[in-house]
């Protein structure tokens, strides 16, 4: 079987991956499983950041529709994705390899306060990190926090896990005509205003000539499978 094509890579998973069949919160099977997924890949010597989004739980956009501030609602997004990092830093200990939760909103009585070095430390013994409340900035979102944390910590790729196999021409949940790329520029996917990531996340890539991989986690084995170089993928970059 092939190696890993990287040594280090930061994992974002969509937060909708956690709903499993249902469309709101965390599904515990679907949980183990992406758990299980991520241990086997930690398990090749690939060391592993994983960022969670929080769109099972909070958007803050739509949070702020309701009438709430959008900072407000950005913070209660960014919560959402610290309860998903503990769900599945659970389901990764459980499963028998070391994980740690960083928040990058201090929570002392939860889990430790992100930094670069506190992260890179963690990797480099084989932990899995999980990279909780995204930037811990409102106006974000975890997609430009994979691309940040990817640049910061040394990361030679984003494996983007979401519910689509790969960047099209259109929305392929909108558009049954959609063409879906093998690969493409950071500069044409921001040209092109392709709404796989938002515009933050490919600008910062695009900086820091940083390949994203877009895939769908639907399959089991999906994020080894990308790191050996198959599967069903778009590489932007
Ligand atoms: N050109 C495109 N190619 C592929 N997917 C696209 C495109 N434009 C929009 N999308 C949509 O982008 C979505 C990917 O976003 P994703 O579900 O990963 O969101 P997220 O904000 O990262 O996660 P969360 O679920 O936490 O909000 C897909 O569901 C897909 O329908
Ligand atoms: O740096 C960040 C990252 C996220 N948020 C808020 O969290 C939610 C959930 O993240 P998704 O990327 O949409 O899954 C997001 O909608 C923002 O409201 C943030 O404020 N800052």
């Amino acid at each position: 079987m092939s190696d890993p094509i990287y040594r280090r890579v930061i994992v974002k998973l969509s937060g909708e991956a956690l709903t499993g069949s249902g469309d709101f919160g965390i599904e515990q099977a679907t949980v183990e499983r992406l758990a299980a997924d991520l241990v086997a890949t930690a398990r090749l010597g690939v060391e592993l950041g994983v960022v969670v989004g929080g769109g099972n739980i909070f958007r803050g956009v739509e949070v702020s529709e309701r009438g709430v501030p959008r900072p407000v609602g950005d913070t209660m997004g960014m919560l959402a994705t610290v309860m998903n990092c503990l769900v599945l830093e659970a389901a990764i200990e459980r499963a028998g390899c070391e994980a740690r939760t960083l928040s990058a909103l201090a929570m002392p009585a939860v889990c430790e306060m992100y930094n670069r070095k506190r992260a890179m430390k963690n990797l480099g013994k084989g932990r899995v990190v999980l990279l909780a409340a995204g930037t811990g900035n409102p106006f974000f979102t975890t997609d430009t926090t994979a691309v940040l944390r990817g640049a910061e910590l040394e990361a030679q790729a984003v494996l983007k896990a979401t519910n689509v196999d790969g960047v099209y021409t259109a929305d392929p949940k909108k558009d049954p005509n959609a063409k879906r790329y093998e690969r493409l520029s950071h500069q044409e996917a921001l040209a092109k205003d392709l709404r796989v990531m938002d515009g933050a996340a490919f600008a910062l890539a695009r900086e820091n000539r940083m390949p994203i991989i877009v895939f769908s986690i639907d399959e089991k084995g999906a994020i080894e499978s990308v790191l050996r170089g198959k599967g069903r993928a778009t590489v932007v970059g």
